[in-house]
This record gives C-alpha cells, structure tokens and sequence, in this order.
C-alpha cells in the first residue's frame, strides 16, 4: 500500500487469533483484500492492485500465521471457517453495513465462503479459484506440507512458484512465510476447503475469475451456473501466470465500484 495514507489496525477473530491490517481510506462501499496461503497483506501493494483501486476505501489484513497476524500453530486453527472468521472480524471492526470482498487464490475461495455466511458482503470476486468441490490428493498435499517445513521449505516454494511462471510479488511473498506455520496451513485446507461454496444470498454479486488458458476453466463455468455468478477471464495460459493481470483486474474492480457509486453499476 502507499506509506502516504496507510492507517494500520488490529482485531481479534472469533477463535482469540490478533490479526493485523492496513485500511488505505477511501471511497464507497469497502473493499476487504483476502490473500492466498502462502502470502501476507503486503502483496497488494507489490502486485500493483492498489494503484490500480485508487479511490476505494481498502481493508488489507493479514490472515492467522501470515505476515503480522497471530500464529497458531495448529492445522485445524487453519481450517476454511477459520479464515472466514478472521475477515468477518476484519468487517465487525469496521462496522460498515456492506462490503466487497476480493480475494486470490485460496483467498479467492475464502471471499465465496464469506459471502455465503455473511449478507453484509454485496459483491465478492474469486481471483483463480473457483466454488466447486475439490478432490484433495492426501498423499500430494502431505508431501507439499513436509517439502515446506523441511529446512529448505522457502527454496521449495519459491522454486516451484518460478518453474510455474509466477510473477516477482508471487515468488517474494514465499520468502516471508513463516515455514511450520504455513505447514499447518497447509494441512488445515483438510478442515473444510475441499467442500464446495453455496451461495445463500440471492441479492449478491458473485465474480469469479480465472486465466483463458486454465485446464479447469470448465470448473469456474459451471460455478457460473450453479451460483449464477459472472465470470471474468484474463489472457493467461494459466491460473498461476494470471498472476501477472492483477493490476489489470484491479482496474476492472475500480471500474465497477466507480459504476456502483454514480448508480449504474451492473448487479
Ligand atoms: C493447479 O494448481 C494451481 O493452479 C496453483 C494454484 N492452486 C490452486 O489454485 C488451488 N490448489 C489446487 O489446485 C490443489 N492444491 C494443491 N495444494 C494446496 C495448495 O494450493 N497449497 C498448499 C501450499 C500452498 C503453497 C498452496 C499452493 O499454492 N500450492 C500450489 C503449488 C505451488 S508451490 C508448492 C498447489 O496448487 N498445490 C496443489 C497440489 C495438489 C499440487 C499440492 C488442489 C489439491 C486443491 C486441487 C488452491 C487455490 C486451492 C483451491 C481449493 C482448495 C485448496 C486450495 C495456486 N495457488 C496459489 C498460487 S498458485
């Protein structure tokens, strides 16, 4: 976020966990940033995704064991339900009656999740992940939680992040995770991720959001139909390298919110 008008704040979710954040004021309904599993508030600046929001009121925060927030050690202090209370508790602070929920990847996931427990959340977009449910390969995301708390976890990470083409923010958030606590991260997508979303509020916006090129871009439709959500498609060939188009998903975001504002934005 720019250093100009970074107001940090603190709250505490539902479990005890302190989390930490950065509201960047603004204008309009605000705008609750959900980041990934292996990243921290900070990628919003580093991605460009906030020069390219520059008028909306921002609510950055750092989930459980991420960046400034709590750790908590435990897979099952990780599960899905525990994310949405973090960003809940990140809305009862702010007190505001409606929110826009954007988030990446798991974060992106989260935002759906959110939105279904939660009708003050109006719009919420699902940056590269989608709503349906998830075959989880025990022994692949086992041995992707042991590669990250072996000692060279961060090598692991940043490694893989680079073979995939994933841009500099990407690879840079890796390195500042804290390892045992991202392992229990991982093995906490167990508790309740694999289950799809459902939307239980008719009057939300749904976006969700995926590269041209994605293999599963047959997934992302049919949450498209099943949740009557929207679908925005980035010129990527992957999820991974879409990465790259956050900014310019950004501006769309803008785009729509300043739409919102002055009355016409599209529900
Ligand atoms: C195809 O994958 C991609 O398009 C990359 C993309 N992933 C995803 O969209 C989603 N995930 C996955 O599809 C798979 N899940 C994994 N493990 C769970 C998982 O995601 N992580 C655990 C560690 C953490 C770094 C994170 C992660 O990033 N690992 C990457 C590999 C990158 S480095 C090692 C990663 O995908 N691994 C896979 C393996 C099976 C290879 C272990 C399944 C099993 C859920 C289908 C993710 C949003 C999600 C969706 C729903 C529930 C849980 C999680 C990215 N997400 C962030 C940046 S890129």
């Amino acid at each position: 976020m720019q250093q100009r008008d970074l107001e940090p704040f603190e709250t505490t979710s539902a479990d005890g966990a302190r989390l930490h954040g950065m509201r960047r004021p603004g204008t309009g309904t605000p705008v609750v940033l959900v980041h990934g599993v292996a990243m921290d508030r900070r990628i919003w600046a580093d991605s460009g995704f906030l020069d390219a929001v520059p008028d909306a009121d921002l609510l950055a925060l750092d989930l459980r064991g991420r960046g400034a927030s709590e750790r908590v050690g435990l897979p099952q202090r990780h599960g899905i339900d525990r994310h949405v209370e973090d960003v809940r508790a990140v809305m009862d602070l702010f007190g505001h009656p409606e929110y826009t929920v954007f988030g990446v990847y798991f974060g992106g996931r989260t935002a759906l999740r959110v939105a279904a427990d939660d009708s003050r959340v109006t719009r919420a977009y699902s940056f590269c992940a989608h709503a349906e449910e998830v075959e989880l390969p025990d022994d692949a995301v086992e041995q992707e939680a042991a590669a990250i708390e072996a000692p060279d976890g961060h090598r692991y990470l940043t490694d893989h992040f680079h073979r995939v083409g994933a841009p500099d923010w990407m690879v840079d958030a890796c390195r500042r995770v804290d390892l045992p606590e991202l392992a229990a991260v991982t093995r906490g997508l167990w508790h309740g991720s694999a289950r799809a979303v459902q939307r239980r509020n008719p009057g939300q916006d749904l976006v969700l959001i995926t590269a041209e090129g994605d293999p599963e871009r047959d997934v992302f439709t049919a949450g498209e139909r099943r949740l009557g959500a929207r679908i925005w498609l980035v010129d990527s060939p992957t999820r991974v390298r879409a990465a790259h188009r956050l900014a310019e998903v950004g501006a769309r975001v803008a785009t729509e919110a300043a739409g919102q504002a002055a009355g016409t934005g599209a529900r």
